[in-house]
């Protein structure tokens, strides 16, 4: 994160947070346009620049909008989707359809039509059933679609059970049992109306180790040898997903030429063994990409000390805003960004204001003394908050501010009462 302190306030990338919560309300999300670009450029060195025939597609779910889909053209990705809506939202910030990917264990027919329409670069199928209507879809519009597969490589990478997705137990992507796999790669190299470009796969989420990932690779690569040997078809794309981890705590975060480096080394040295050209390589990082460019800012109300158990402090948002420790345990750090420079020594619960007990930000965390008014910030929060908002209990989602050099920007608007109800009937029932 771009930030530091003055006068015993939090500044993000040059902007006094309890400024910015005064003019545009708590809670308020704010992303750091400086962190974003940071993160991005620090992918075209690492790996982009360092490697030919190589592509970063920014993993859309973990933040999407009109105004980060924007940042992540500029700076020269390409764009994972996983949703019409996804898709909507690059089409509408004018993001090149050429650079965008999707991905997805149930595409509806509607959602591949709109991909196939907008001539988007890429389609990651999982499944025959998919190729299936990809063709049929193609076929009418007398079009052509570039695809991959993705595989279920069947390594368990060891983060929380909900983000694990190489399992072969998982609704994601193909096992790989000879009756399956085979056929499907079989279809897609003779269909008229798809291009077969390569094999996909994704071990998982929040990760710190690098073995999940070359395991799935050695799987991959011996099928990249089945499917030459098979079919004298030489695959020319390889996309291993994302899934770098993020300190959100005291988690040791690992570089992207950790994991990567030792992925490119075996893809090279495969491809020279094999004689073949080295397959396009292509990685998905979402969390990595946004996370710590953004911050929550609260505003403290009711406090309540329960003597010899918990002193509970709640804030104006809660799961609402971010259901990452309601939904997986997560931790995170805070602190209060009006009183930055007081020593951090109560130990407080911050709790959400919705109607669920599981409702806690952060669970005995340190803080400084924290009283009504105070402007609480949670670090880390820019992937998987926003984009995971939700309107329980019929609270609004906070608007979202991008920062950068002192300034600042409205770049999604709180939601009002009125658009949380503006979709239901008021008509009289039946
Ligand atoms: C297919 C796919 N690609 C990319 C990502 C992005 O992962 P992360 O945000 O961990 O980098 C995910 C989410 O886990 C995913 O399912
Ligand atoms: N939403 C998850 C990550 C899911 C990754 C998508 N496959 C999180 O907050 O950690």
């Amino acid at each position: 994160m771009i930030s530091e302190i003055k006068n015993n306030v939090l500044y993000v990338d040059g902007c006094n947070t309890i400024e910015l919560a005064e003019k545009y309300g708590t809670p308020l999300y704010v992303y750091s346009e400086n962190a974003i670009v940071k993160e991005c450029r620090k992918l075209q060195e690492c790996f982009l620049n360092k490697y030919e025939n190589t592509r970063a597609a920014y993993a859309a779910k973990a933040f999407s909008c009109i105004a980060m889909c924007r940042i992540i053209e500029r700076e020269g990705l390409c764009l994972d989707v996983v949703s019409g809506g996804e898709l909507f939202t690059a089409i509408r910030a004018g993001f090149p359809a050429e650079r965008i990917e999707f991905n997805g264990n149930n595409k509806l027919k509607e959602e591949l039509e709109l991909a196939i329409d907008y001539g988007i670069g890429r389609i990651i199928v999982d499944g025959l059933q998919e190729l299936n209507l990809i063709e049929s879809i193609c076929r009418q519009k007398n079009k052509t679609m570039d695809v991959l597969y993705r595989i279920t490589p069947g390594v368990d990478s060891h983060t929380h059970n909900y983000i694990t997705t190489g399992k072969k137990d998982s609704k994601f992507g193909i096992p790989l049992d000879d009756d399956v796999i085979y056929p499907a790669v079989e279809a897609a190299i003779n269909s008229s109306y798809v291009n077969f470009k390569g094999i996909h796969f994704h071990v998982g989420s929040q990760l710190f180790d690098n073995k999940s990932h070359l395991l799935a690779l050695e799987t991959v690569l011996q099928l990249v040898k089945n499917i030459k040997e098979r079919f004298n078809y030489d695959v020319t794309e390889l996309n291993v997903g994302g899934g770098f981890g993020v300190t959100y705590t005291d988690e040791k975060q690992k570089s992207y030429e950790y994991f990567l480096d030792p992925i490119m080394e075996r893809i090279i040295e495969f491809s020279q063994k094999m004689n073949i050209k080295r397959p396009a390589v292509v990685i998905e990082p979402g969390r990595s990409v946004v996370a710590e460019a953004g911050v929550t800012l609260y505003k403290v109300g009711s406090i309540k000390d329960i003597k010899g158990i918990r002193k509970y402090v709640s804030v104006d948002g809660g799961m609402t805003d971010n259901i990452r420790p309601a939904l997986y345990q997560a931790a995170y750090r805070g602190a209060l960004a009006n009183k930055m420079n007081e020593p951090a020594d109560h130990t407080i619960t911050v709790c959400g204001k919705c109607c669920e007990s599981g409702d806690i930000l952060i669970k005995d965390g340190q803080f400084a003394e924290a009283q009504a008014g105070d402007i609480l910030v949670i670090f880390t929060t820019g992937a998987y908050g926003y984009s995971m908002a939700s309107n329980y209990n019929k609270n609004p989602v906070p608007a979202v501010v991008l920062v950068k050099d002192g300034k600042s920007t409205e770049i999604i608007r709180r939601q009002s009462y009125e658009d949380i109800i503006s979709r239901e009937s008021t008509e009289e029932l039946w």
